[in-house]
């Protein structure tokens, strides 16, 4: 049977939820999908560096004790190798989910370019690279006959940007708007049921759905590079994060959430980007609040949903999970299904 042999760069929630289902439904999924799983290295901050060509015994990786590295392992080191290990690891996909740095993207973006380079496709939930190198990493992929797939890196597990590329065709998109981040939503949800802010970001947190630094949920900043990311992909704009004016939701109170529901108002995240006339995209991202009757009124917690308006069809709306260890690692499970049937069109046009 066909296998992929990956390396995982950044061993936090997402990444591990992707090892626990390799582990845990791996005969499953290979029966399934026609292809096994098998991953052959792993980095991280924390734990360091772990190259094993013939699998690594993941059960073994979980059971390290907290605080303990991959130091004195066969092929281990306690110092996150990544730029070695993506160079000289035997994996054909790298599959990339460390911190998202909304400011440069990096390390993600040397972390996908490095690896695209060395001739192995890769999936990311890092919004970094998507959002700041889309582009110039997506032509690095093709010079170098290997796929560059992000499934995660808008709306989680729920196929936002598949969804667009694919079934969308032959519609004109004037438009996206939507509800992208799942901690804010959710924090806004508990707001309204009487929690302060700190305590509903600490629980988001907790559940997996926050960023490493809550603020880039909270002060909009994790919107606005989804927002650059459908502006690029969907709309065909090329536009950058400074494109987009950003709010986040720290400026709203709980007496203006009340005063909100006085009024049949709910407070929601709002990314957006627009076609205008003269052809240029106007993109935003702040909290607007809409009468409880507006559909995206009622998604609620972490769940996202993204509306596309189109000519032919008006709006069309994906709903869906936002944010979330498992059903991110689904996106990263969605990218591999895809970069494997790629990998077979073009095995099967060279014949
Ligand atoms: N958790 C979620 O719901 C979603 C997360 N994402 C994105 O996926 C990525 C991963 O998310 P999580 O796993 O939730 O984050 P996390 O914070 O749980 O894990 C990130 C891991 O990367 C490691 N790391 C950071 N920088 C590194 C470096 N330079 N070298 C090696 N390891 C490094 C950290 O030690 C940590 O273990 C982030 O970019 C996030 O924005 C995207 C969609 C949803
Ligand atoms: N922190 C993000 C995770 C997904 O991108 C969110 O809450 O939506």
């Amino acid at each position: 049977m066909n296998r992929h042999d990956l390396a995982l760069i950044g061993f936090g929630g997402v990444n591990r939820a992707l090892a626990e289902l390799i582990r845990d439904r791996g005969d499953e999924l290979a029966t399934e999908l026609g292809f096994a799983l098998r991953v052959v290295a792993i980095t991280d901050l924390r734990l360091g560096s772990l190259m094993q060509e013939d699998g690594i015994d993941l059960d073994a990786v979980f059971a390290l004790a907290p605080g303990a590295t991959f130091a004195g392992w066969p092929g281990g080191d306690a110092e996150p190798r990544n730029v070695e290990v993506i160079r000289n690891t035997t994996a054909d996909i790298v599959v990339e989910a460390t911190f998202t740095n909304p400011i440069d993207g990096e390390p993600g973006v040397s972390h996908v370019r490095l690896a695209l380079e060395a001739g192995k496709s890769v999936t990311t939930t890092n919004k970094g690279p998507v959002a700041l190198a889309g582009p110039q990493l997506n032509a690095i992929a093709a010079a170098n006959g290997v796929h560059f797939a992000y499934e995660g890196s808008v709306v989680s597990g729920t196929p936002v940007l598949r969804f667009a590329a694919s079934t969308l065709q032959g519609l004109r998109v004037d438009a996206v708007r939507g509800i992208l981040n799942g901690t804010s939503n959710y924090v806004l949800g508990q707001m309204e049921a009487g929690m302060d802010l700190a305590a509903a970001v600490a629980e988001a947190q907790t559940l997996g759905y926050a960023e490493a630094d809550p603020t880039a949920d909270i002060e909009g900043s994790d919107v606005r590079l989804k927002v650059v990311i459908l502006a690029n992909e969907v709309l065909g704009a090329d536009i950058t994060p400074a494109d987009v004016t950003c709010t986040g939701i720290t400026g709203i109170t709980p007496a203006d959430i009340v005063d909100a529901a006085a009024r049949g108002l709910r407070y929601k995240l709002i990314g957006a980007a627009e076609r205008l006339a003269d052809g240029s995209v106007r993109a935003s991202v702040e909290p607007v609040a809409l009468p409880l009757t507006h559909p995206l009124a009622g998604i609620s917690g972490p769940t996202n949903a993204v509306s596309f308006e189109t000519d032919l069809l008006g709006t069309v709306t994906v709903s869906g999970p936002g944010a979330g260890r498992v059903e991110t690692a689904y996106a990263l499970l969605s990218d591999i299904i895809e970069i494997d049937a790629r990998v077979a069109q073009t095995a099967a046009a060279r014949r």
